[in-house]
């Protein structure tokens, strides 16, 4: 049984049909990236799993069972992430207090455990410790990201849904970034990734599905996806 499957999954914005039909399936312990263009319906296909965007027709199984009526707290409760596009990190509270509050659903958590568990957020992104008592608005761009990621994480997730997350940042830190992706996974986390950065996405990716406008075009392995005529010249800067 996949982690996750959509089957034939459509959705709406008033007339605005920004899925039509889409299927997929994420297995436990994969990284797999969702590519396309812009208005493709990347985003609106995380937002279909974690509940923020009502689905019309179709259904989406995690674990097997369907999350269709399902609201978005309790997605989250059975162990589904969503770290959205544009970081909303609170710019008022420090990096830790951040982290922190990605534990809310999950009831109250013993000091010593919140404080181990921050820890281990430390080892995965090392840049954070230091920053600690930082406050949100003094990080970088790449260092809200890391925090947001961080922050997704402590909910315990058993599926990160990552929208975005190199938009915005320079070269060196979006390599930074894909290394700590693929850290998350050897921790046991599964991933499903939204990309505009399609190169880097296959560079850490087992599978990907390319969207347009609304249907999925294209599936396959990094390799297979780099050799196709249609994705590499839409998608990964050239083609013949
Ligand atoms: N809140 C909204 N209201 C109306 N239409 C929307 C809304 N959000 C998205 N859409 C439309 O739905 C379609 C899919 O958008 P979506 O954001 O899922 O695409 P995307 O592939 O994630 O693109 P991007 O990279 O630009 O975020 C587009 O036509 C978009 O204009």
């Amino acid at each position: 049984m996949p982690l996750l499957e959509l089957k034939n999954v459509h959705s709406a914005y008033g007339n605005v049909r920004a899925l039509k039909g889409i299927s997929l399936h994420v297995e436990a312990g994969e990284i797999v990236t969702l590519l396309g263009a812009n208005g493709a319906g990347k985003s609106t296909t995380l937002r279909s799993i974690s509940g923020l965007t009502p689905v019309s027709d179709g259904d989406i199984l995690f674990e097997g069972k369907s999350l269709k009526r399902v609201k978005a707290e309790h997605i989250v409760r059975q162990g589904i992430a969503h770290v959205p596009e544009g970081r909303r990190i609170f710019a008022g509270l420090t990096v830790k207090e951040n982290i922190m509050i990605g534990t809310s659903g999950r009831g109250h958590l013993p000091r010593r455990q919140m404080d181990a568990e921050v820890e281990e957020m430390f080892e995965i992104f090392p840049d954070l410790k230091r920053l600690t008592g930082a406050l949100g608005w003094s990080l970088s761009g790449g260092q809200q990201q890391m925090l947001a990621v961080a922050r997704g994480l402590m909910s315990r997730p058993k599926l990160l849904l990552l929208d975005e997350p190199s938009l915005g940042l320079a070269p060196i830190i979006v390599q930074q970034l894909f290394a700590t992706i693929r850290n998350i996974r050897s921790h046991g986390t599964t991933v499903l990734l939204v990309e505009q950065n399609a190169n880097m996405a296959l560079s850490v990716a087992d599978r990907g599905y390319v969207l347009a406008t609304g249907n999925l075009i294209v599936e396959g392995t990094p390799v297979q996806l780099q050799d196709n005529e249609e994705v590499k010249a839409a998608y990964l800067g050239g083609g013949k």
